[in-house]
């Protein structure tokens, strides 16, 4: 097989200064994203709930997406541990369709590099979503603020300001390891689990969400989407059901 040097790290000869970034050129499609918006009757935005393991992102954001489908809106769900079978599959995963080399360079883990990669790519798919006019909701950790702000700055450059919604999972430690869903707390106390989160890796708590769920004793996760869900209707995201 023809060994082709590797264009992405080979400045052109006629150009030693050229990058590979310069050769990738925007393109304006015919349909703009105001054209989807007013079809639709919605903005796109992206939803982002951020929280411990357990915390109840998930279950939150499920809700939403049904409360949102009920009214008619076109919505979608990204959610940490479904994105990671696929989009941001481990290198055990890749290894069993593609090389070890590949496998080990694009595989995503805990660590913090591999969280940044996660965010950083599901940041782009959410802004893909909100471009086309999808109210985007993604549920993932996402301990680092560094991380959730560029996605922000993606988003809201791309759309406007206030297209980026930051749901902040209140829900104590203490909570999260009661419920221990997955058994990972467990696994994480037991050291069988390396960098968990709120166990043995951090977690940067947002210091000024758009939408704060703190936990209360017996707040059902209905109740939680219904806080979301008014937070849509007061800055003009969704129509207000009163009419
Ligand atoms: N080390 C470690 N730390 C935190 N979470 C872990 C870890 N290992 C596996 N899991 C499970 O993976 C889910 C988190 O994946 P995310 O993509 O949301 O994480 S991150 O945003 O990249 O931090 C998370 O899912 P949720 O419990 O739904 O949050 C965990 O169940
Ligand atoms: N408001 C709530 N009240 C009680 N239990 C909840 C609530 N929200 C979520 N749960 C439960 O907590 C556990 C973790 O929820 P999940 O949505 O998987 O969290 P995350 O996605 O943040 O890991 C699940 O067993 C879920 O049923």
């Amino acid at each position: 097989m023809s060994q082709t040097p590797d264009a992405s790290s080979t400045p052109n000869e006629s150009s030693p200064k050229r990058d590979i970034k310069d050769d990738i050129v925007w393109h304006a499609h015919t349909v703009t994203r105001e054209d989807r918006e007013a079809k639709l009757g919605q903005r796109g935005v992206v939803i982002w709930f951020t929280g411990l393991s357990g915390c109840g992102k998930s279950t939150i954001a499920n809700e939403l997406d049904r409360l949102l489908l009920d009214r008619g809106a076109a919505c979608t769900l990204l959610d940490g541990d479904n994105v990671r079978h696929g989009l941001c599959a481990p290198p055990a995963v890749l290894s069993e369709e593609h090389s070890e080399e590949f496998a080990s360079r694009f595989g995503l883990g805990f660590g913090p590099i591999d969280r940044e990669e996660n965010i950083r790519r599901i940041g782009a798919v959410t802004e893909l979503f909100a471009s086309a006019g999808v109210i985007t909701l993604a549920a993932f950790v996402s301990p680092y603020r560094r991380d959730r702000d560029r996605v922000r700055k993606t988003i809201e450059s791309s759309g406007q300001k206030g297209d980026f919604l930051e749901v902040f999972v209140d829900t104590p430690l203490e909570v999260c390891q009661q419920r221990d869903p997955k058994g990972l707390y467990q696994k994480a106390l037991a050291g069988e689990i390396k960098n968990f989160t709120g166990i043995s890796d951090p977690y940067d708590a947002p210091p000024n969400p758009e939408v704060h769920l703190k936990w209360k004793e017996g707040q059902t996760p209905h109740e939680q989407a219904s806080v979301i869900l008014q937070e849509l209707e007061n800055r003009g995201i969704l129509k207000s059901k009163r009419g």
